[in-house]
């Protein structure tokens, strides 16, 4: 579970304060699947950078597993965003040299990949459905296919959580719904709590929990009992 405890943030620009969250509560349930929606401007992405430990709240605190990340020094806070936290963006970020299977390693390859994780790269490729696509590049690729790498490199560490910024925002609709259903698939085999940032509200349906910001405040949470 991660709890998000009356959380501010306020962005610098210039001579300008934006006050991106307003004092923001609410609770992601452990290892589910849960969408952050609201209009542009609302303070979605801002959560979720702070959930990731990739930006610091103004006030407020954010726990996971119970533990504040604001008590965490600068090392924990670097070992807590390389290990435990799997990050997937809207533009994929892949490394264009690299073919599929390298970029899902490429976080290990500076220090040499073992037996164990070659494997494990190849068998997560395998499960979200680019088993025959291992040796591609990204230009080799469709959008949908990279994000798919991408979601493969996010999990290879065995991550926590998995945090996704406008994963579909490049996709059509047709590759943004397998995108959700792919993250959705992935969240339940491995237990891994998904929190994604979406605009797209078109695909959302068997999802955990939505939060809906507005103007950087809660302006709704639904929380959804299990389908049986
Ligand atoms: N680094 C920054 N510096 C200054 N202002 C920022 C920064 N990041 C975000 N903001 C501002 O904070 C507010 C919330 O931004 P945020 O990106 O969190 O919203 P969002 O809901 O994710 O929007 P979108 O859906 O358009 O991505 C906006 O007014 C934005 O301009």
């Amino acid at each position: 579970m991660i709890e998000v405890r009356n959380v501010r943030k306020i962005h610098q620009s210039g001579e300008t304060e934006v006050q991106a969250l307003q004092g923001v509560s609410c609770q992601f349930p452990g290892q589910k699947f849960s969408f952050i929606l609201g209009p542009s401007g609302s303070g979605k992405s801002t959560l979720l950078y702070l959930m990731g430990a990739l930006d610091t709240p103004s006030a407020g605190e954010i726990f996971v597993q119970n533990r504040s990340l604001s008590t965490l020094s600068q090392n924990e806070r670097d070992l807590y965003r390389r290990e435990k936290v799997g990050f997937v963006f809207q533009n994929f970020n892949l490394l264009k040299n690299l073919n599929a299977l390298e970029n899902v390693l490429a976080p290990y390859l500076p220090q040499g990949v073992t037996a164990d994780q070659r494997q494990r790269a190849e068998a997560l490729l395998q499960q979200v459905g680019l088993g025959n696509r291992i040796t591609h590049r990204p230009s080799q690729l469709s959008g949908g296919e990279q994000q798919r790498v991408a979601i493969a490199r996010a999990l290879l560490k065995r991550p926590l959580l998995i945090l996704a910024d406008e994963p579909t925002g490049e996709l059509d609709t047709r590759t943004g719904k397998e995108i959700f259903d792919c993250l959705r698939e992935m969240s339940a085999e491995y237990k891994t709590t998904v929190v994604i940032v979406t605009h797209d509200e078109r695909y959302i349906r068997d999802t955990d929990f939505i939060l809906r910001l507005r103007d950087g405040k809660v302006a709704e949470e639904e929380a959804f009992e299990p389908v049986e």
